[in-house]
């Protein structure tokens, strides 16, 4: 018999739209309660009322905290999977934390939805009852973190909220690992990455994303060197190259021996040091930057984020970047 733990932070899976304003809120009844008849068919579903707040209050103190959370829960002999149910803004940031933390072969699997729970179409019960089937199917063990939604399975490392409204929201360039149609889950291919694990204890480090444009004035990145800066990540041009006006900061970060992650700001494809002009991709790399690949910027900030708390330097951070 499988038991489920579902795990709640909040988000729109968690909401209701008022019918006047249509404002969507919180509520204080956790809408997701009502869900829970349609997932008899599962097994054992326990509820953990854990967070009741939209996910842009998520911080990565707070995601560790969760995983510590979900790697407890899973550590019981009884449970098969967990469940979290997250906003949609930042699931996908919470979901790779996940994954680079909780040391566990059993399922973890992020939800949400797009629509209030009283709005007409809302696609919450269908992504709880989807993710809850996808942790009692025995083949989910050994696969990380995953994101379910729209009946589609993503690689934690992979998916990118892409719409702001659709409820086929999150997509992932290499598409998905699989998908549940007609109650049946199916996967056909296997995250392509092996889980690197970071057991850190505690997330003080400050590293701030800041994304590209034309134009940039160095002034605007003056608080780089800030002794409170612990490394940057930026969100770059195309596959990673940047307005020479940001060099000597990025040059004087370097020369402190901070790290600097170039990621790009395009939503698809790699970022890698391939240009060789001024400001472009060869010549951070020679600065010692160092390339995400295929991990968007926020990502790359939250591995980086690990690293460091686990006392990376920049040879450890050579081997993580890029992804
Ligand atoms: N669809 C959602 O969940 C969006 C919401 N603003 C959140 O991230 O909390």
């Amino acid at each position: 018999m499988s038991k489920t733990i579902i795990v709640e932070t909040g988000g729109t899976i968690a909401m209701a739209a008022d019918p006047l304003s249509g404002a969507v809120k919180l509520q204080d009844k956790r809408p997701l309660h009502a869900i829970l008849p349609q997932l008899q068919a599962f097994g054992t579903i326990e509820m953990d009322d854990y967070r009741n707040a939209p996910s842009a209050h998520m911080t990565p103190p707070l995601m560790l905290a969760l995983a510590k959370r979900v790697e407890a829960h899973l550590q019981q002999e009884d449970v098969t999977g967990v469940v979290v149910t997250h906003g949609t803004d930042t699931l996908e940031e919470t979901a790779y934390f996940l994954e680079l933390v909780v040391d566990s072969r059993k399922p973890i699997v992020v939800t949400g939805a797009m629509r209030a729970s009283n709005e007409l179409g809302a696609d919450g019960p269908l992504n709880l009852v989807n993710a809850v089937q996808v942790v009692v199917d025995p083949a989910s063990v050994d696969r990380g973190a995953v994101v379910v939604f729209n009946g589609d399975i993503y690689a934690a490392a992979e998916v990118n909220k892409v719409h702001t409204g659709s409820p086929a929201a999150f997509q992932s360039e290499y598409g998905p690992i699989g998908a549940i149609a007609y109650n049946q889950v199916r996967y056909w291919r296997q995250a392509p990455q092996q889980r690197r694990l970071f057991a850190a204890a505690e997330l003080k480090t400050n590293i701030p994303l800041v994304a590209a444009t034309t134009g940039m004035q160095p002034e605007w990145l003056s608080y780089l060197l800030d002794d409170t800066i612990d490394g940057v990540v930026i969100e770059a041009l195309g596959k990673g190259n940047l307005p020479p006006a940001m060099l000597p900061t990025l040059a004087a970060m370097r020369q402190q021996g901070k790290p600097v992650i170039i990621a790009s700001r395009c939503p698809l494809g790699l970022a890698e040091p391939v240009y060789d002009y001024e400001g472009g991709g060869a010549e951070l790399a020679r600065l010692g930057c160092l390339f995400s690949g295929r991990l968007s910027g926020p990502k790359a900030r939250l591995k980086l984020m690990l690293a460091l708390a686990c006392e990376a330097n920049h040879e450890n951070l050579q081997t993580l970047f890029p992804e």
